[in-house]
């Protein structure tokens, strides 16, 4: 029994033994797609992966990973770590994010809620400030939802609103952020006509301003706070298309990496800077890149970098991003719900984890798994181990990343005995998969297909049984294409480069000593996905997973 009185007990698996060591490995961003010289995966050396393809076809399968199977609105949805690892962690399917965003919209209760009310309260006085990527990408907001609620908060009294952009170029093309910038001003210049002062007031590229993750480097949340609330940075523009196209042109810069700019006025004032009294939305859905945002708008206790002046402010995230934390404590949109995970099990029913990954995809294998929730559920069951990421470079220089360190650590822990899951993220096919630069890919592939055997290996000499799948795609397909997949070109006749992950599906094989001899996959699950994995884990953990999980993959068949 849980201290909530509920109960927590797993039924025994008729077939399948308990105490064998799993090692659960996520490859993110590697997914199956047609063997061409733009599959990073099929170019690289990959002889673990496939070897689990071609020697065990009973073992090895695909699962959806993109759009509804994963509790995003559309089939057009490409999927994602957050959605991922949600549904790999929870083993059921949620609607996440952009769909309760969406129609919370179209429902208008977004504005009912508590979260829209307390920053109204600031309307007749003060501005409305929005911070968020600008882009269609769909991972981590959408252009189309800012605009309901820039339009939404205008007809409901907001004056005055500045929105700080940040480019994106990682969930879509490089280069795209022009004109979603053009489409913002568009919008806002229509609002001015009608009265309503609207503007862009700041922006940067996503991953050199605001959007860093799981503390990796604070210095790109300050260089955001500086421009967003104190109204400094080194360019100052009149206006955002203009300083998009501008440095753009600058050595090594991109819509992910643009120097942070404010726009000044005619007499070279910052147009927005947040100050006492003003309201403030970060519109951002997906959780891992607001956390850090969040925290220095909201925590009156901060030592993470100097914010100069903390302003008192209403603050709402569009989610709440934290659900242990509880933060914000604002929000307008309730976030899913996703409880019961598979992890909170297990500590129940005495399986202990370890879980490992660096810096960038360290809370993918924490936070993510166990639904949007930061900490161990029982110290005593679990131990997270974070390699420090390499900060300040684009991983195509080092497209190696961690991976040797997370497999060592992989490999003590299964060696150790201490644990019966050990699960890892390995990054690197993702991580360099968007930088877009498709030698490094491929080495990255080659990385993570090496550090998989250092694993695999600790697995066979303890007599434990190895679970290997992925997120979603990415390094795949490095190439953007036309309806009939055939690469497409920009106006110098150079292909477009795809940064961003894919709709494709991952593969996942299970093998390894421990697994008894007529465990294979079911023939009868076809449209399996992400989230038939945690039953499926359960299973090989000796146990029946809970009802209303989505059905375990794998089937125990007499030889
Ligand atoms: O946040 C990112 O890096 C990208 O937008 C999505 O990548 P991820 O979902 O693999 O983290
Ligand atoms: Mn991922
Ligand atoms: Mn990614």
């Amino acid at each position: 029994m849980g201290s909530s009185g509920f109960n927590w007990k797993l039924a025994d698996h008729p077939k399948l033994p308990k105490g064998k060591t799993v090692g659960l490995i996520v490859l993110d961003g590697w997914g199956e797609a047609n063997p061409d010289q733009y599959n990073c995966i099929h170019v690289a050396e990959t002889p673990v992966m496939d070897s689990f393809k071609k020697g065990a076809p009973e073992r090895w399968r695909l699962v959806r990973a993109h759009g509804t199977a994963v509790g995003l609105p559309t089939e057009d949805d490409m999927g994602n770590s957050e959605v991922g690892h949600n549904a790999l962690g929870a083993g059921r399917i949620f609607a996440q994010g952009a769909k309760l965003v969406d129609s919370a919209l179209e429902t208008g209760k977004l504005y009912e809620g508590e979260g829209f009310k307390y920053i109204k309260e600031s309307f007749p006085t003060n501005t409305l400030h929005l911070i968020g990527l600008l882009s269609d990408g769909g991972v981590h907001s959408r252009l189309d939802q800012l605009l309901l609620l820039v339009k939404g908060a205008s007809e409901r009294g907001a004056k005055r609103i500045r929105v700080h952009i940040l480019t994106d170029g990682r969930d879509v093309l490089d280069g795209s952020s022009v004109g979603f910038a053009e489409t913002l001003e568009n919008y806002l210049a229509e609002l001015r006509e009608k009265g309503v002062d609207a503007q862009i007031a700041s922006g940067g590229g996503r991953m050199y301003v605001t959007m860093d993750r799981y503390e990796n480097d604070w210095g790109v949340v300050k260089r955001g706070w500086d421009a967003q609330v104190l109204g400094e940075a080194p360019h100052k523009f009149r206006n955002a298309v203009e300083a998009i196209k501008t440095l753009r042109q600058e050595p090594n810069t991109s819509d992910q990496y643009l120097p942070p700019f404010v726009i000044v006025d005619e007499n070279g004032k910052p147009v927005g800077p947040i100050v006492d009294g003003d309201a403030v939305v970060t519109f951002n859905f997906r959780a891992d890149r607001m956390v850090m945002i969040a925290k220095a708008l909201e925590y009156a206790d901060f030592d993470k970098f100097d914010r100069v002046r903390f302003p008192k402010i209403r603050y709402a995230g569009m989610l709440q991003y934290d659900g242990e934390l509880k933060l914000p404590s604002k929000y307008l949109v309730e976030p899913p719900e996703i409880d019961r995970t598979s992890g909170e099990y297990l500590t129940y029913n005495g399986v202990r984890t370890f879980a490992c990954s660096e810096t960038v995809k360290f809370g993918h294998v924490t936070f993510f798994w166990n639904g949007n929730r930061s900490g161990y559920f029982n110290p005593q069951m679990e131990e997270y181990v974070e390699i420090p990421s390499d900060s300040g470079i684009t991983f195509n220089v080092q497209p190696k990343m961690k991976a040797v360190e997370i497999a060592e650590k992989a490999r003590d822990a299964i060696l150790s005995k201490k644990f019966e899951q050990v699960r890892v993220n390995l990054p690197n096919s993702d991580m360099v998969g968007h930088t877009g630069d498709i030698e490094a890919t491929v080495v990255a592939c080659k990385a993570a297909d090496e550090a998989v055997k250092i694993i695999i290996d600790a697995i066979e000499q303890v007599g434990g049984i190895y679970v290997v799948t992925a997120d979603h795609g990415n390094a795949e397909d490095m190439v953007k294409r036309n309806k009939k997949g055939q690469p497409l070109l920009d106006k110098n006749g150079n292909i477009q480069i795809l940064t961003s992950h894919t709709l494709q599906p991952v593969p996942i094989a299970i093998g390894g000593p421990g697994l008894a001899p007529g465990v294979q996959f079911r023939k009868d699950v076809p449209n399996g996905g992400l989230a038939n994995v945690a039953a499926t884990v359960m299973n090989l953990h000796g146990f029946e997973a809970p009802a209303d999980y989505e059905t375990t993959l794998i089937e125990v068949v007499d030889n």
